[in-house]
């Protein structure tokens, strides 16, 4: 399938908005192909923002759309493709203006620079084909819907039959094919330009319109010009072929607020209606952009006129039309939406299939003896403008109202009694009906309790309104943010799967490094082992050697012990030799004390010979005795030497004893 084309074109302000400074709530960006309209929410500025096919603003001209949107199309046309351009928008925004144009007159065959769509689109028709010097036939129709009722647009004014033939309404007929067609419906033959700008002009002088609050000169219906291009081709084996092509430009009417436009009785049925079949248009859309189930094709007219170009064979483009007003805001955020999901539709265009020239001229052949038997029905029975067949039909349906007009003739004898049976009821009911009236009082008053009620929950239904629209942005947003998120997630993910690739290479070098580790646990379990082996031997040695030493020592401590005890008991007997020294020593000294006192009694006289005497033996005795201390001494001396010498050795005999006893532990 191909998406259907969808054209955005913003209207500028128009003066009566310029002369009351109308804020603009709409911005265009035609090259990034965007609109964004500004919401105020809750005092907060909310931007929605829409992409479309192409973007027309308000300076854009009609060429420029004419180019973009129709060109293309016509090219298509020409190849033997069916294709629809098609208006749509809010009341006032432009589609008339883009489709048919501004007003301007052409002159000298020049187009003027208002001229919309379709002025154009036939201008190009014509200029390619005369530069192609084409073998062509070209007829055009130019098709109301009005109020649910189709009608001719060139039709001819006067009838014998009719008041207003081109007013009178057309069946919409079953092809047989899956198509429709409106039976009865005028194609005019054309061969210039010029012709279809006349025709143009004389169709849409007939158009209804009417002037609302949003517009002067506003279209109350939708309108279909068709354009119908048969093309002579020959075939490389020189066989004449018919190429047809078809171009539907289609004007919708406004979509309306009614209460907006100020339409009332007639004026309010008729944007009732509208607004019906745009209903209907806009079911169709989703239904075909949703894929859900079957398609309401046949609940309008004008979705049963558009049938092939939403979804069907046909190259579609649609130009939906916004005014940039912040009074049409609402409007023009619908437009958007609508225009928005009819991107999504796809057609599958197919070409129309060439026919042989023969079987067309058999056409024509039928086709003109249609024509001649009206004609030769017109001259001969003078005042009947009919066909045989016509008239048979005619005669039948005259039949068959006379046949409904008995009936009703019959029935109304039967309402007769009935309405006198009816008389009496009613004088019962009026009494009944002074009753209603009192309880009617009392009903008005709640009724106007309730409208109070309906009232609040009215604005508790605007608020939800805009909650529901604050959510929807929301909601917008975050379908961005997980967008990114989703981006993000990417990224992750290759990451993760580099992190992946790292980590199972770090997993082979764990791998490696664990076999590595029970390799070195195995050897120094082999080596723990060993030393185990070792150090008992060691303990083993150790402790032989410690009792050993142990032993050695014990022998040492006794051997000490018994020398100090020779040791003691030598010294005791010099300690007891010294005593009894002194004690004869001091023995002597009495002695001598005795004697000189007995010196001194029996002689005075030879005193001073004795007392030489007694010194000498005095000093004789202490030479005596100090060598007998001189002796002592010298023995202590020797004794206490040979002690500190024994003492000595045995602290040297321990300390290597303590060494080697230490070495052997450590
Ligand atoms: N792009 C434009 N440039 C200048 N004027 C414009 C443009 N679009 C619309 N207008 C003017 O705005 C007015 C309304 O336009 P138009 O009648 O085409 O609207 P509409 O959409 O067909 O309305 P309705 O649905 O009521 O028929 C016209 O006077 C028209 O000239």
């Amino acid at each position: 399938g191909v998406n259907i084309q969808v054209l955005l074109r913003c209207r500028p302000l128009s003066k009566e908005e310029l002369s009351i400074n109308t804020p603009v709530v709409i911005t265009c960006n035609e090259q990034r192909r965007e609109v964004s309209a500004a919401q105020n929410i809750a005092n907060k500025q909310i931007d929605r923002t829409f992409v479309f096919d192409k973007v027309f603003g308000p300076k854009s001209k009609q060429q420029d759309v004419f180019n973009h949107a129709v060109v293309p199309l016509v090219g298509e046309v020409l190849d033997g493709y069916n294709c629809t351009i098609f208006a749509y928008g809010q009341t006032g925004t432009g589609k008339t203006y883009t489709m048919e144009g501004g007003g301007g007159k052409t002159q000298d065959g020049e187009l003027p620079s208002d001229a919309g769509v379709i002025p154009r689109a036939v201008k190009r028709i014509f200029d390619i084909l005369e530069a192609q010097s084409a073998e062509y036939s070209m007829k055009v129709s130019f098709l109301e819907l009005y109020n649910e009722e189709l009608t001719d647009l060139l039709a001819p004014d006067e009838s014998k039959f009719s008041d207003d033939k081109s007013k009178k309404p057309m069946a919409l007929m079953e092809d047989g094919k899956g198509g429709v067609f409106v039976r009865g419906l005028e194609e005019e033959v054309v061969s210039s330009a010029s012709e279809i700008y006349k025709i143009l002009e004389r169709g849409s002088g007939k158009r209804k319109t009417a002037e609302t609050l949003l517009n002067k000169q506003s279209s109350r219906s939708h309108s279909i010009f068709s354009i119908t291009i048969h093309i002579k081709e020959c075939t490389p084996e020189g066989e004449e072929m018919i190429k047809c092509g078809k171009l539907n430009l289609v004007d919708l009417a406004g979509s309306e607020n009614i209460s907006r436009s100020g339409a009332r009785d007639g004026r309010a049925r008729e944007a009732g209606e509208i607004n019906k079949s745009l209903l209907t248009l806009g079911r169709v859309i989703n239904t075909l952009v949703e894929h859900s189930g079957h398609i309401p094709y046949r609940d309008s007219k004008l979705t049963r006129l558009l049938r092939d170009s939403l979804g069907g064979k046909t190259k579609t483009c649609i130009i939906a039309t916004i005014a940039p007003s912040v009074h049409c805001l609402d409007e023009t955020l619908s437009t958007l939406d609508y225009a928005h999901r009819a991107k999504n539709i796809k057609n599958k265009p197919e070409v129309n299939q060439k026919m042989m020239k023969s079987a067309l001229i058999k056409d024509l052949y039928f086709e003109m003896d249609r024509l001649k038997q009206e004609l030769y029905a017109a001259r001969e029975k003078n005042g009947i403008y009919i066909p045989g067949e016509q008239y048979l039909a005619d005669e039948a349906e005259k039949k068959a109202m006379s046949e409904k007009l008995d009936r009703l003739e019959l029935g109304l004898e039967s309402k007769d009694k009935q309405l006198d049976e009816l008389q009496g009821l009613y004088d019962s009911q009026k009494v009944l009906s002074a009753d209603l009236s009192d309880k009617l009082q009392t009903l008005q008053k709640k009724m106007q309790e309730t409208e109070c009620a309906l009232a609040v929950l009215e604005e508790k239904y605007m608020q939800a309104n805009n909650t529901i629209k604050e959510k929807e942005y929301l909601i917008e947003n975050l379908l961005k943010t997980e967008k990114v998120l989703v981006h993000e997630a990417h990224t992750l993910r290759s990451e993760l799967e580099n992190t992946t690739d790292d980590l199972s290479g770090l997993f082979s070098k764990l791998e490696r490094k664990g076999k590595i580790e029970d390799a070195n646990k195995n050897i120094v379990g082999h080596f723990h082992s060993q030393l185990t082996q070792d150090m008992d031997i060691l303990h083993r040695n150790i402790s032989t050697s410690v009792s050993q030493q142990e032993s050695q020592l014990k022998v040492l401590e006794e051997e000490m012990q018994s020398f100090i005890t020779t040791k003691g008991k030598v010294a005791g007997g010099l300690q007891n030799q010294v005593r009894e020294m002194k004690e004869s020593f001091s023995s002597r000294i009495t002695e001598l004390h005795g004697f000189a006192s007995e010196l001194n009694l029996k002689s005075q006289l030879s005193s001073e010979k004795l007392n030489a005497q007694v010194s000498a033996h005095t000093s004789d005795l202490e030479d005596c005795l100090k060598g007998l201390l001189a002796d002592a001494d010298q023995l202590l001396i020797g004794l206490q030497n040979g002690l500190s010498q024994q003492e000595e050795s045995l602290t040297t005999l321990v300390e290597q004893q303590h060494e080697v006893y230490h070495d052997a532990n450590y």
